[in-house]
């Protein structure tokens, strides 16, 4: 679904993403792990055509994301760090919209599996600007997944969440991978990466440090943090 080769991103002397490779299977669940500023949003952009690469490539459910960007955008979902939906529309109205340009059939049935699924059919008349921070972020959620895409690249999911909409959310990723769906998600807190991903990659400075199973850590008894903290440091002190 993902094969990154040699991906790197400068922004004017910064090197944002530094000469990364990797690849990601359909039905896995990848998580992209790294302290602020090590890269990950710049990763998730260009996965998703938004930007383009200084060099190296990334092909993106068989498209190559730097030359046909719409094309993997119509493909796949994507919740991008802290965007908010459109501040004159109500919830509903975004999804409708959203559905709109992905042309999209039972829209009516879209919109209610997602306003129940997470809990909010009370604030589908309420204008995003409205909406608390957490609200937009399970709009941006539903918009995502309206279109059941094969792949969803998502960046801080569990941001602004309570507890329970985690736990509704970390059970909905799972099922959505074990039905054959696979995401790409990007974190910082490795809590979330211990408990539902199957594979990680650690991102530091912009280069990819570590990439492999969770379980892999798990069954040598150690515990993501630790392991995290290690190769971070150890990186930074050499
Ligand atoms: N548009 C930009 N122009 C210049 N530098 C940028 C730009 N976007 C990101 N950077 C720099 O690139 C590096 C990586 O940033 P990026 O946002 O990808 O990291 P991140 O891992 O997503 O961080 P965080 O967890 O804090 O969101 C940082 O040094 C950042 O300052």
């Amino acid at each position: 679904m993902i094969e990154a080769t040699d991906l790197t991103k400068n922004y004017g002397n910064v090197t944002a993403v530094n000469r990364v490779s990797f690849s990601v299977t359909e039905g896995e669940l990848f998580g992209l792990l790294g302290p602020n500023g090590s890269g990950k949003t710049t990763m998730i952009r260009m996965l998703t055509g938004q930007i383009p690469p200084t060099s190296g490539s990334a092909r993106v459910m068989g498209l190559d994301a730097a030359k046909d960007p719409i094309g993997v955008r119509g493909l796949v979902g994507i919740i991008p760090e802290q965007e908010t939906p459109p501040s004159f529309l109500t919830a509903e109205e975004y999804l409708r919209f959203v559905a709109g340009i992905r042309n999209l059939d039972s829209v009516d049935e879209r919109c209610d599996r997602w306003f129940d699924l997470l809990e909010f059919q009370d604030k589908r008349d309420v204008l995003c600007k409205d909406l608390s921070r957490g609200t937009r972020q399970k709009l941006m959620f539903a918009q995502a997944f309206l279109h059941e895409p094969g792949l969803a690249l998502i960046d801080e999911p569990l941001i602004n969440l309570d507890p329970i909409m985690q736990r509704t959310v970390k059970d909905f990723l799972q099922e959505y991978v074990r039905n054959g769906g696979t995401v790409f998600l990007s974190t910082h807190i490795l809590e979330i990466a211990e408990e539902i991903c199957d594979r990680i990659g650690v991102i530091h400075n912009g280069r990819l440090l570590h990439c492999g199973p969770v379980g892999d850590l798990v069954g040598s008894g150690r515990h993501l943090e630790s392991f995290f903290l290690d190769l971070v440091k150890g990186d930074a002190g050499a």
